[in-house]
C-alpha cells in the first residue's frame, strides 16, 4: 500500500518530517485505517528529552507532517479522487498545537492516529492522538492551509 507522502511530487519531497528525498529527515508515511490516518515511528535513542523518554519536538513534527498528510488525503478522498491525480493537493500547516499528556517512552514504536474535525476546499484541521504500546501521551491539532502557489517566493 502505497503512503499519501509517496504521491508527493519529487520537488516537494525535501520536508524534515515527511520528505523521503531528504536522508536527514523523518521520512515519515501516512496510511488510513478505515476513518482514521496512521502514522508509526520508531525513534533513535538520541531522540531523547530526559532519559528514556522521546523529546517533545520529534513528537510535534510526527504530528505537524501526519496532519498535512492526512488534510492531502483526506481532500483526495472527499473528492472521490486517487492521491496525485491532478490537480494536485498540497497542504502547509498554519497551526499545530501539541498537548503533552504524559512522558512518552522511549523505544518501542510511535503511532500517530488522525482523525478529520473539519474540512474545507482550502482548510483541513486534524486532530491526532500519540500513543506508545497503547498509552495516549500525547494531543495534536493540525490547522492545514492549502498551499498557496507563490509558497516561499515572496519572502
Ligand atoms: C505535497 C506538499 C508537501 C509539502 C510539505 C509538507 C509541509 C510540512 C509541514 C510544514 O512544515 S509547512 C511549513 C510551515 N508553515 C508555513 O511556513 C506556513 C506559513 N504561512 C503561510 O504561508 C500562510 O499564512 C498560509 C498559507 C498558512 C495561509 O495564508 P492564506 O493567505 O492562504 O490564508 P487565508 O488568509 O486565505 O485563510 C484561509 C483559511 O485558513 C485560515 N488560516 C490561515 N492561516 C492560518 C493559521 N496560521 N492558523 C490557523 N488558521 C489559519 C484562515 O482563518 C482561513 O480560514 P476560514 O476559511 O475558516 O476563514
Amino acid at each position: 500500500m502505497k503512503a499519501i507522502q509517496d504521491y508527493y511530487p519529487e520537488e516537494l519531497s525535501h520536508c524534515y518530517g515527511c520528505g523521503s528525498q531528504n536522508e536527514h529527515g523523518h521520512q515519515i508515511k501516512t496510511y488510513w485505517d478505515g476513518d482514521e490516518t496512521v502514522t508509526r515511528f520508531t525513534p533513535e535513542p538520541y531522540h531523547t528529552a530526559v532519559p528514556g523518554f522521546v523529546y517533545g519536538g520529534l513528537i510535534a513534527s510526527l504530528i505537524d507532517c501526519h496532519g498535512t498528510g492526512s488534510a492531502a488525503a483526506a481532500t483526495y478522498r472527499a473528492e472521490g479522487r486517487e492521491p496525485g491525480t491532478e490537480p494536485l493537493v498540497r497542504f502547509v500547516t498554519g497551526s499545530l498545537k501539541v498537548t503533552y499528556l504524559k512522558p512518552t517512552k522511549l523505544g518501542p514504536e510511535i503511532e500517530i492516529r488522525g482523525r478529520v474535525r473539519e474540512l474545507k476546499e482550502r482548510k483541513v484541521v486534524i486532530d491526532s492522538r500519540v500513543l506508545v504500546d497503547g498509552v495516549e501521551t500525547a494531543l495534536g491539532e493540525v490547522v492545514a492551509i492549502r498551499m498557496p502557489a507563490d509558497f516561499g517566493k515572496a519572502v
